[in-house]
């Protein structure tokens, strides 16, 4: 690999405290102390005693007066990172009625004081995109799903399976023992209006999809309240993220041009999603939701590219089923979220750890969150915690594993930007461009990287020539004197200044001036906490693009040994696909199928069914 090492960063994290709720009666509160610096102090006031008190520092912690906006202020610099070609994640951590979906959604989105951070980021990233449309134009995608009892669903599929339809409504159609088969969309759709067990009016509604995916919704009048009972179509995940970002590829992307688009989809992302009441929260999230929104950008001069993709994460709450109350299918909902987030924790700590063996795979949760744990994205964690004294334990094991995700050192954040170069190379080989013309440009510009390469290592001999010739002597003249000595005012520039210069060029030419000044401010605006830092991943996202089987993990490309003080590397695009290709030119074999997957979609892409514009 042709990429630099640079500093790594940490998960941020944030501590947010919900305020006491109305009607609760008792108010004794394990908060002892908000410190300005993220620092907070916990007691447990029902168990006084020695070391009762215990102190956590966080990125930042908010109180229970924090409003909405405070909140997001801190989290703003994140969302212009995804416009500047950068893997965002954001997601929420605590034990149920904590206040996770307070901070991720707000309490109701028709106020927008009210708005949660997903919305803000949203609005805020259309904003952004409005103000940089003259230099750069902006494809924005959202995808919505949600992970139930372990299996990936979508959230805003319009015609699928996964739709659940707004059963309060539907259900006010159809009478007792009323059947019908209408047909919706590309489904028939079965409703059962039943009597079980001649006590409890039920309604049973079953989706058969063509694509022989069955889904049963059940519908209970007494507990007014309903829910998925089985579905037996469900979404992969891909262990490692795609090129283009896809997580989760069979999702429906929808294409989004304003905030306005947002909220609608999000709503009903909201409805669809599993929640119930239990004894800690009268609606709790059964289920974690995913909320991943995708940006692609195209430079308008140059015709370079970038993608940006942005994880909004909605965990469903830890609970201790004796508290939650929970029984039947609220407690199997209770075990399957316990366990995933017990597999979040056991990731956690091997990533704490370095640990060679990262377990992302014991499950979906993980693996969602694969490329934003242990990759190069930028990643921010908010845990919150519910004051409650009777929450005292929950509010310790919650703030232990988050002082564990704090230690989770992160890869360099890399943006995804392709230069119009690399660009031009990828629509030769799409559009079928005889291979041995690919070649022949690759060639082309190895020679060219050669020659500058040459010219390079002869001016730094001379340097070095020069400057043990002038040490031997005893002459006190640096490097810099000689430079001076070889320009003379007619004499063109030196060879060492030409070639560095055509790198720098071509380092231009493959990224997106404007953006990266842009992400050098809002690193100066993210306070110098430590986070991931930027590096210019436009060589690996070749690779991953023209050689999708040979990908290697992330933090394999981190862990490379190269010395710190390599020379500023040559153009890397080229050379790396050069290199690479000429493992691969061998067998013809192998040559189809790069050429085969660069044109063809994949086939879980090809399964979506929303197009992508940015593929
Ligand atoms: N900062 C806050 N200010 C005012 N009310 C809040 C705040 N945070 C949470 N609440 C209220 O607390 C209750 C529980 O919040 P919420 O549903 O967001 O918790 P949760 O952590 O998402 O729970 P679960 O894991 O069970 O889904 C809700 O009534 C919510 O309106």
């Amino acid at each position: 690999m042709f990429v630099p090492l640079s500093r790594t960063g940490n998960i941020r994290v944030y501590c947010r405290i919900r305020p006491f709720l109305p009607g609760q009666s008792k108010k004794q509160t394990t908060l002892e102390y908000v410190g300005e610096n993220g620092e907070l102090v916990v007691s447990n006031p029902i168990k006084q005693g020695k070391d009762t008190h215990r102190l956590f520092k966080f990125n930042k912690v908010f109180g229970p007066e924090a409003t909405q906006e405070e909140v997001f202020l801190d989290t703003q610099p994140l969302i212009r990172s995804v416009l500047d070609g950068y893997n965002v994640c954001i997601f929420a951590y605590g034990q149920t009625g904590s206040g996770k979906t307070y901070t991720m959604s707000g309490p109701c989105i028709s106020s927008r004081e009210d708005w949660g951070v997903n919305y803000r980021a949203l609005n805020d990233l259309f904003q952004i995109s409005q103000s940089r449309k003259n230099c750069i134009i902006y494809d924005v995608g959202v995808q919505m799903v949600e992970i139930y009892n372990e299996q990936v669903r979508d959230l805003l599929s319009s015609d699928g399976p996964q739709k659940r339809y707004p059963l309060f409504s539907c259900f006010g159609l159809f009478s007792f023992s009323d059947i019908s088969l209408p047909l919706v969309h590309t489904h028939i759709s079965i409703y059962l209006h039943v009597l079980f067990m001649n006590f409890i009016p039920v309604s049973l509604l079953f989706f058969f999809g063509y694509d022989g995916c069955i889904t049963f919704y059940y519908f209970d009048h007494s507990l007014e309240d309903f829910y998925v009972s089985f579905d037996l179509h469900t979404l992969g995940i891909w262990s490692t993220t795609q090129p283009n970002g896809l997580a989760v590829p069979e999702a429906s992307m929808h294409s989004v041009k304003s905030t306005a688009d947002v909220l609608e989809l999000m709503n009903i992302g909201l409805m669809n999603r599993a929640v119930g009441a239990t004894a800690l929260n009268e609606r709790s999230s059964r289920s974690h939701s995913v909320l991943t929104v995708h940006v692609h950008g195209t430079d308008v001069k140059s015709g370079a590219t970038l993608r940006g993709n942005l994880h909004l994460i909605d965990l469903a709450g830890s609970e201790r089923v004796d508290r939650s109350e929970a029984t039947g299918d609220r407690l199997k909902e209770a075990q399957h979220i316990n366990k995933s987030l017990s597999a979040l924790g056991d990731v956690i700590f091997a990533l704490a750890q370095r640990s060679p063996h990262v377990p992302y795979r014991n499950s979906k949760l993980t693996q969602v969150l694969q490329s934003s744990l242990g990759g190069q994205a930028k990643t921010l964690m908010f845990v919150q915690l519910n004051p409650d004294a009777d929450s005292y334990s929950e509010t310790i094991s919650t703030l232990k594993f988050a002082e564990r995700v704090s230690g989770v050192e992160l890869g360099a954040a890399r943006s995804n930007k392709e230069g119009r170069d690399v660009r031009e190379l990828m629509d030769q080989v799409v559009i079928g461009v005889p291979v041995s013309s690919l070649k022949d440009t690759i060639a082309k510009k190895d020679e060219e990287i050669e020659c500058m390469r040459v010219k390079a290592n002869n001016a730094n001999s001379a340097k070095r020539e020069f400057s043990d010739k002038h040490s031997d002597a005893g002459s006190h003249h640096s490097v810099e004197d000689f430079e001076n000595q070889k320009v003379s005012p007619s004499q063109p520039k030196p060879a060492v200044g030409d070639s560095s210069q055509n790198v720098n060029e071509d380092f231009e030419l493959l990224g997106f001036g404007e953006a990266d000044s842009e992400e050098r401010l809002s690193d100066i605006s993210d306070g110098g906490l430590s986070m991931g830092t930027e590096t210019d991943g436009s060589s690996s996202l070749v690779e991953f693009t023209l050689f999708p089987e040979t990908v290697k993990p992330a933090e394999n490309t981190e862990k490379s040994s190269y010395p710190s003080k390599l020379p500023k590397p040559s153009p890397k695009v080229v050379q790396t696909r050069s290199s690479r290709l000429s493992l691969v030119k061998p067998t013809k074999a192998a040559s189809s199928r790069i050429l085969s997957s660069a044109r063809k979609p994949t086939p879980s892409s090809s399964s979506t069914r929303i197009t992508r514009p940015w593929q």
